[in-house]
């Protein structure tokens, strides 16, 4: 049987039921297929379970530190099921809202495994489903592992690790990347004994060398062990625990309950019939241009299938996008450069553009300038008790091309960089903005006020 539909969306995750939402809202009839739960990994494994667990772990520490500003309270434990029950509640609330979105568009949400049987259908079953305009492939991404080394019994994935049914004694996290410190950071707040292992020479690699330095030393004050630059050897699983040995300059071998493999997602695109349709594949994401077109005309790629930041906001955003340009709409391409990252830990991390080092690769080494604005100044970090800094990275007398943040709740301070960082503002057009007192935000004014030669609650 085949079904015709101006839109058909392969997988119900960030990047495709975004696609499917805006079709909707723009007139188009929507297929959009899922055979897990319409969501996808942010909703269900990943963004806002984590994120959850991390709130619980946030009002822990500061349970066990109430003290220090004269609040009597006592810590006496975690709860972990009604952690959990919190958790899915988010989660749940979330997830009707979704599915209520959805269904008052219109849209039929078809349930199970699609596969890309022509340029133009996706078969489910014996039914297929015909695009008019366009097929959008979203199939997101999976968990990676190290050659030889299998998920099962001790050995977990982010989403074995979101639901155990006890909190490990001991654990090791693999990978010191964003998905691996989220973990470090909330297991240690749960009184978990943590160690990471990165293999490069520090953590959150990706992110500017300064806020991995910041972040080593905050996890090693607050009691994580963080062991950089080595690489794992032998793992091996016993019945009460799980053991790696190192091959640094002298081996070592760690022990624990559990190990996290935290290494990186691959893309969803095997055994789908994408390259037999003639999408074609880069190491196993789906090549696209600028506008999102893959090799086949009238079928796009969005989100994790799609090499780059792997990150809810950039799949609803692409999501948006081929729904617009699929309208006629001319929408502007997804700036890659100009994608918000926030790494989830204590402290946190968030930052948008180029790295200091990137910037230095792009520009030259003496085309770039670099302040760093320190949280000790700024009002409000001090009430919270957090320390870090802003870093503004700028082109030599041009604009800002990067800003850098660490701190309780960077994320929510990200805002306004990400429209320095896209609007190419340079010192003058911040500088005479008055930012509100006592907030953290107020630390990106203080940054720029001191790149322009005169910061205020700072030397200099
Ligand atoms: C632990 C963790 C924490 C994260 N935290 C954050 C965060 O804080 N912020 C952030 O921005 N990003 C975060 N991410 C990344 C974010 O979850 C992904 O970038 C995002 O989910 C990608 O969306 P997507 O639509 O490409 O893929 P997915 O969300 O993976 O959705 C793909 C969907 O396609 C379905 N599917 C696959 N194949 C088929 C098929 N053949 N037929 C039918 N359906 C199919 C799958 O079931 C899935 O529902 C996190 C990820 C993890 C794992």
């Amino acid at each position: 049987m085949s079904t015709e539909y101006d839109l058909v969306v392969l997988g119900g995750g960030s990047g495709g039921y975004a696609a499917a939402l805006r079709g909707a809202q723009l007139g188009f009839s929507v297929a959009l297929i899922e055979q897990d739960k319409l969501g996808g990994t942010c909703l269900h494994s990943g963004c806002i379970p984590t994120k959850a667990l991390l709130h619980a772990a946030e009002v822990a520490d500061a349970t066990r530190h109430a003290a220090t500003i004269g609040v009597r309270a006592t810590f006496e434990g975690i709860d972990l099921p009604a952690v959990y029950a919190y958790r899915d509640g988010v989660v749940d609330r979330l997830y009707q809202g979704l599915q209520g979105l959805v269904a008052s568009r219109k849209i039929v949400l078809v349930q199970g495994h699609g596969r890309l049987t022509s340029p133009s259908t996706v078969q489910v079953g014996d039914q297929s489903y015909t695009a008019r305009k366009a097929v959008v492939l979203a199939t997101g991404s999976m968990a990676r592992s190290l050659p030889g080394l299998a998920y099962g019994g001790r050995v977990l994935s982010s989403s074995e690790a979101l639901c155990l049914p006890e909190l490990p004694r001991r654990a090791i996290v693999l990978g010191g990347g964003v998905i691996g410190v989220e973990f470090a950071s909330l297991w240690h707040s749960f009184g978990v004994d943590v160690t990471v292992v990165e293999a490069l020479p520090g953590l959150v690699p990706n992110e500017d060398r300064a806020c991995g330095k910041a972040l080593e030393r905050a996890f090693r004050r607050r009691g994580i062990t963080v062991r950089t630059g080595v690489r794992v050897g032998k793992v091996e699983q016993g019945e009460k625990q799980v053991s790696i040995t190192l091959e640094a300059g002298e081996s070592d071998v760690l022990e624990a309950d559990v190990l996290l493999v935290a290494v990186g997602r691959g893309p969803r695109t095997a055994d789908l019939g994408y390259e037999e349709a003639g999408v074609v594949l880069d190491r196993g994401f789906i090549k696209v241009d600028d506008r999102l077109r893959t090799a086949v005309p009238g079928v796009f790629a969005v989100g994790d299938v799609v090499d780059g930041l792997q990150l809810a906001h950039r799949g609803f955003q692409q999501g948006i996008f081929v729904a617009e340009e699929l309208a006629g709409l001319d929408p502007a391409p997804v700036a890659e450069a100009h994608i918000p990252r926030v790494t989830y830990c204590d402290p946190e991390i968030a930052s948008v553009g180029l790295t200091q080092s990137q910037a230095e690769e792009t520009l030259g080494a003496d085309q770039v300038e670099c302040v760093e604005y320190n949280l000790a100044g700024n009002g409000k970090s001090q009430i919270l008790g957090t320390t870090g800094f802003v870093k503004l990275v700028r082109e030599k007398n041009g604009p800002v091309v990067g800003i850098h943040l660490v701190g309780a709740r960077a994320g929510e301070l990200i805002g306004e960089a990400q429209l320095a960082v896209a609007w190419e503002a340079r010192p003058d057009d911040v500088t005479p903005l008055v930012h509100a007192h006592p907030t953290q935000n107020e630390a990106i004014g203080e940054a720029f006020l001191a790149l322009a030669g005169k910061p205020l609650h700072a030397h200099g």
